[in-house]
């Protein structure tokens, strides 16, 4: 039988507030542990929490820009669990009022668009975190709790199971990390746990509505694991249903090293959680001119600014979707054409040369050893034909551990290319008469030998002849 997969997720992502969502307490990562810690977020008796107004704010700028409805009236829920990451043994969630609900991504796989339906975003707290003396808890002699992270502000943003394939649930989590990131409610560091995803497969007959019954995979927190966990629990249902099984639904755990998920526990149902609504906090009533307010504030969206660059520069959707899948890249991108530079060449640039030395290197392009100013400068000199596109790849490669102005380096590596005419056609008749046999196939109605003799005067000129000046004059030469 021909099966379909069913997926949907629920993002986690940490808020960037100085301080947690109910206490005082700083969330910076990486400090030692258990020193942002008060009794508030400790959940020792007798304490009260207060809520911090940031997170409000953040929640309805994220609902708002994917296309949510704001709850006017929202309130916070426990979620009673038992796990000693978990103080008070109870979780500050949301439950049945959440801040945002019913919105809205679009999402590009292989240039088709989708439309990815949000159920809810709600606002929480994060646990702690269990620090193991071995790699797992099952080879730990000891293991500590970090209760930093604890109260640590999340919003948790759950898709309808809308998603068909690990390639679709990996463009809904870019876009979604795009989202965030340009809003400005998240540093969305993935290394870091800023932002985590909780895997939800099923599969069903294709052709049929019904929805299988769903594993759990938390806390994925790499693009890659994300989709080595789905294509894998994907082929790991299909095999148990093809052989007769049923799926149990359940909480199951991605190991990365051996790129399978294994049985962890059954899966809770909410009423395992008994909701129940937070006595200690007041509902939260947010106005209309709130509302407008935040709206207001938010900057150009992902969609909207990669509108603007297809309709202002030219470029191609495709180009346009990668300069604005991060805000970095398309403040990069700006920087480069705020100095002039060509819009092309610059996302050409910023896609090829640049992208493949941040990759290689593993740098962020917000602390690229060439900045978007020296890359304009650079691109600066393709277009007065200081250089050549080629050449450029030499001056690009300079820069990358050379501070100086690309215009120094052309000058000092003495890269400057040749439109002196009387130096180029002498290399464009040494060319021609040392290959003869391209000259006799060329003048035989053979237009591609040129190739050939280009390739000569520019091996002469060590690449800086001016390839357009080389491609005239020799075409002029054999001519006649
Ligand atoms: N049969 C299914 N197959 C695949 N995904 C499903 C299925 N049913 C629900 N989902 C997805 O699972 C997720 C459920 O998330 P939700 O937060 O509502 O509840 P939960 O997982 O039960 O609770 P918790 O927040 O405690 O993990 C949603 O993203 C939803 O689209
Ligand atoms: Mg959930
Ligand atoms: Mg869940």
């Amino acid at each position: 039988m021909k099966y379909e997969a069913v997926i949907g997720l629920e993002i986690h992502c940490e808020l960037k507030t100085k301080t947690k969502i109910f206490c005082g307490c700083a969330t910076g990562f990486g400090a030692e542990q258990n020193t942002h810690v008060c009794p508030v977020c400790l959940g020792l008796p007798g304490v009260l929490p207060t809520v911090n107004k940031r997170v409000v704010e953040f929640g309805i700028k994220a609902g708002l820009a994917t296309n949510c409805t704001i709850n006017k009236y929202s309130k916070f829920d426990r979620k009673n669990y038992y796990y000693p990451d978990l103080p008070k043994n109870w979780q500050t969630s949301q439950y049945d009022l959440p801040i945002a609900e019913h919105g809205w991504v679009d999402i590009d796989v292989d240039g088709e668009k989708k439309r990815i339906r949000l159920t809810r975003i709600h606002m929480e707290e994060d646990a702690g975190k269990l620090v193991h003396s071995g790699t797992t808890i099952k080879d730990s002699a000891t293991s500590n709790v970090d209760y930093n992270r604890t109260g640590v502000p999340l919003l948790e943003i759950v898709s309808e199971p809308d998603l068909r394939s690990a390639e679709e649930a990996r463009a809904y989590m870019e876009k979604i990390k795009a989202i965030m990131e340009y809003i400005d409610v998240s540093n969305c560091r993935m290394e870091e746990g800023n932002l985590r995803a909780d895997i939800n497969v099923s599969l069903r007959p294709a052709g049929t509505e019904e929805l299988g019954t769903r594993t759990e995979m938390k806390n994925i927190n790499s693009f890659k694991n994300l989709e080595d966990a789905i294509n894998y629990e994907i082929e790991r249902q299909q095999e148990v249903l093809e052989d007769g099984g049923h799926i149990v639904q359940e909480t199951r755990t991605f190991d990365p090293a051996r790129g399978i998920t294994l049985s962890m526990r059954s899966k809770e149902n909410a009423h395992d959680y008994r909701y129940m609504p937070e006595p200690d906090l007041p509902p939260i009533v947010t106005s209309e001119e709130t509302i407008e307010k935040y709206r207001s504030e938010l900057p150009e969206l992902p969609d909207a600014r990669r509108a603007r660059l297809e309709k202002e520069y030219g470029l191609s959707d495709y180009d346009a979707g990668i300069i604005t899948s991060s805000r970095a890249m398309a403040e990069y991108f700006d920087a480069v054409v705020a100095t002039g530079a060509d819009p092309k060449l610059a996302a050409n640039w910023i896609m090829g040369d640049l992208a493949k030395n941040l990759n290689e290197d593993g740098i962020d392009i917000t602390k690229s050893p060439v900045s978007a100013e020296r890359l304009g400068k650079m691109i600066g000199l393709i277009m007065k034909d200081t250089i050549s596109g080629k050449i450029a790849k030499k001056v690009f490669k300079e820069m990358w551990t050379n501070e100086d102005d690309p215009e120094k380096i052309v000058k000092d590596k003495g890269l400057v290319q040749i439109t002196d005419t009387g130096a180029i056609e002498a290399a464009v008749d040494a060319a021609i008469a040392a290959n003869p046999k391209a000259v006799e196939e060329y003048k035989g109605g053979k237009k591609k030998a040129i190739g050939a003799l280009v390739g000569q005067v520019m091996k002469a000129t060590r690449g800086k002849a001016n390839p357009q000046m080389v491609n005239k004059m020799l075409a002029e030469k054999l001519a006649d």
